[in-house]
């Protein structure tokens, strides 16, 4: 089973990504999805220059012999640019098998553990009113979950929350970054007061999750995790930037809120120390980003020694290929928590037709050969790329700060 042919397809129906589609002399293709927010171009160029040449002429039913000759074979090791070419090549090789076997890909993974994969919504307000409205309606959708994001009054400009009312909320909108403002104090004096206005309107029973998008020191972390402790989260998310993994240790000995973390991170070893420590609670990386199903099995595997659970990340800005490819891993992972969920728009939808249902807050997976998304080629022409960029974030006196 040669692989013949493999190219990138760059598009914005609605907003960029890359697939990666991976062609066999039998004329069985698979595709993956190589979208990189604000660095496209970076994983198209690392895919055509250095990884698709090498691949003509290869087994495809060779799916780890790959990972491990563009893994190891590379020298170069690790690195979101690095990782997000392999995980494209890693979900098209995997989507090839299970055409190849005439299977659903969770039936290759080892079959389904559950019936339906729950997923999380964003709700979110300019003010903690409009956040309440926003739950409202997505309880009503039949969500369990809900992650919470509210204005912070005195901060013009805050991440997961969309500019106007009614508007889906994208990060990277403008050609060159926007620059936002922040205030830890202002964040941590009001965001407490978000959750006790949820859990006084919806009870108990909503899981509620928060982002905090790595803005805070260990010890604010900590401070925040305890202060909404009796709002019981399901979630706090990425509360600190993670590069140094013990500034875990010291938000777990202080907190009992659950913590999850990983949706910049590409590999185990991004993991090692706080997954052995049991330091976190769940997972985040997405297959597209940490080197495709061979490798996030890996990590999944090794979390579930520690009690730890799936969370994958689920923005827009990943392409419904990483999407699907997420519900057949969800359906069958034993240590599922949850799956984020982002809606894409219509027009993204209309490129990329798909065969996973939503229903009740809850995806079920489909039931076709692979994983179950394709990608309409001709009508993704019509739609070049643009240049756009995610925001720098800066404190009021002007510091760069993490956004
Ligand atoms: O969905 C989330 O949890 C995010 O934090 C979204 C990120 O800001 C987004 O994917 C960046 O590209
Ligand atoms: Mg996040």
């Amino acid at each position: 089973m040669k692989i013949e042919q493999a190219y990138t397809i760059v598009c914005a129906p609605g907003r960029n990504f890359v697939t990666l589609k991976i062609v066999t002399e039998d004329g069985v293709y698979g595709i993956g999805d190589a979208t990189l927010n604000g660095r496209e171009m970076a994983v198209v160029a690392y895919l055509e220059e250095h990884v698709l040449p090498a691949l003509i002429g290869r087994d495809a039913s060779c799916i780890e012999d790959i990972w491990q000759y563009l893994y190891r074979g590379a020298y170069w090791r690790r690195g979101p640019v690095t990782m997000a070419a392999i995980g494209a090549v890693d979900v098209a090789l995997w989507d090839i098998k299970a055409k190849v076997a005439n299977m659903p890909l969770y039936q290759l993974l080892g079959g389904r553990s559950r019936e339906r994969v729950m997923t999380y919504a964003h709700c979110t307000g300019k003010d903690i009113d409009g956040c309440l409205q926003e739950v409202e309606r997505h309880v009503a959708q039949g969500y369990r979950a809900v992650r919470v994001q509210a204005g912070i009054p005195g901060i013009p400009t805050i991440y997961g929350v969309a500019k106007r009312e009614g508007e889906r909320y994208e990060p990277a909108d403008s050609e060159l970054p926007a620059e936002h403002v922040w205030s830890t104090e202002k964040y941590l004096n009001h965001v407490p007061q978000l959750f006790a206005a949820v859990r006084e309107q919806f009870g108990h029973d909503l899981h509620l999750l928060h982002d905090v998008h790595h803005r805070l020191t260990p010890i604010e972390a900590a401070r925040l995790g305890k202060a909404v402790e009796p709002y019981h989260l399901f979630w706090l998310e990425d509360c600190v930037p993670a590069e140094n993994q013990e500034s875990l240790r010291l938000i777990r000995e202080h907190t009992t809120t659950p913590l999850a973390i990983g949706e910049v991170f590409n590999s185990i070893h991004d993991y090692r120390e706080m997954i052995q420590n049991q330091w976190i609670d769940y997972i985040r990386t997405p297959l597209s980003h940490g080197g495709g199903i061979t490798h996030m099995r890996r990590v999944a595997d090794f979390a579930a020694l520690y009690h730890i659970r799936t969370g994958f990340h689920g923005p827009t800005d990943l392409s419904p290929v990483c999407l699907g490819a997420a519900i057949h891993f969800d359906s069958w992972v034993p240590n599922f928590g949850i799956q984020e969920y982002m809606p894409h728009d219509d027009l993204t939808l209309q490129v990329f037709s798909h065969d996973f249902r939503f229903e009740d807050g809850h995806f079920i997976v489909g039931e076709a050969p692979g994983h179950g998304v394709d990608i309409d080629e001709s009508l993704a022409a019509q739609y070049p790329w643009k240049r756009a960029s995610l925001p720098v974030n800066r404190l009021e006196d002007g510091t760069l700060w993490h956004w």
